[in-house]
């Protein structure tokens, strides 16, 4: 068997754009298949336009992107939904569908990612649930958990696919700190069972408890802390 050491995400020289407008200039950085790194960057900085780009939500009109197997500067629209099932996507605000339960909720994304065997498609939706702590809640419907329960679903729901990378916008943006660390532990355990993590976040306390690799987006660039001098301080 031959195992592929190529990076799940590599940039050369991208140019990050929203419209016309140039938000972040010669990005360049890779993402290995076992890492977990830090998106900082002030509101407005560019980090949601840069995941943006990486789920190929935004063009990626300059420079180079490879992602999952996909050339982002030549991916077509009909080949996003096949990168997007390669990616793990988890928000800050839960976007599940309120009127239908948990199972219903992993089933609508199980069925649109070509998902048909019935028996296949429940012992999916259960392991997931085991995987984040919630296998007794497929019956409930969304508004019967908590928010760091619905966070769980979420990230559930992101796992469905067996993605090679999860990318999380401020996933514990609107969770109090106990709750924020029990859903930021997950996102641990998830990234030493083999899935690559990119988790964009304001939360500082979270940068000093655990000192995973940091991007940050600073001024139109973007500033590496492995490659970054240690007498300057990333943050
Ligand atoms: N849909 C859009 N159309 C035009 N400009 C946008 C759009 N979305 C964001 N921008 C601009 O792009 C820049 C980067 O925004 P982005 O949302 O990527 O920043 P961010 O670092 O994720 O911010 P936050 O921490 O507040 O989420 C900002 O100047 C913003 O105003």
């Amino acid at each position: 068997m031959v195992f592929s050491t190529e990076p799940v995400v590599r940039l050369e020289k991208a140019c990050i754009f929203q419209g016309i407008t140039a938000i972040l200039q010669d990005v360049s950085f890779t993402i290995d298949k076992d890492e977990f790194v830090f998106l900082i960057g002030r509101t407005g900085s560019g980090k949601s336009s840069l995941l943006k780009t990486l789920y190929a939500d935004l063009p990626l009109q300059m420079g180079e992107g490879h992602i999952a197997g996909y050339n982002l500067t030549s991916i077509k629209t009909k080949e996003v939904p096949y990168l997007r099932r390669k990616l793990g996507i988890v928000f800050q605000d839960f976007q599940l569908f309120t009127d239908r339960t948990v199972a219903e909720n992993l089933y609508f994304v199980l069925r649109a990612t070509g998902w048909k065997d019935k028996s296949k498609m429940k012992s999916r939706m259960v392991e997931v649930l085991m995987r984040v702590g919630l296998g007794g809640s497929a019956t409930k419907m969304p508004h019967q958990l908590s928010g760091g329960e619905q966070q769980r679903v979420v990230i559930a729901r992101a796992l469905l696919n067996e993605p090679s990378l999860l990318l999380a916008d401020e996933p514990t943006g609107n969770l109090d700190p106990e709750v924020a660390d029990g859903i930021f532990k997950l996102f641990q355990q998830i990234n030493k069972q083999g899935t690559a993590i990119m988790m964009a976040t304001h939360n500082y306390e979270l940068l000093n408890k655990y000192p995973y690799r940091i991007l940050k987006c600073d001024a139109g660039k973007l500033i590496d802390s492995q490659t970054a001098p240690s007498d300057q301080p990333i943050y």
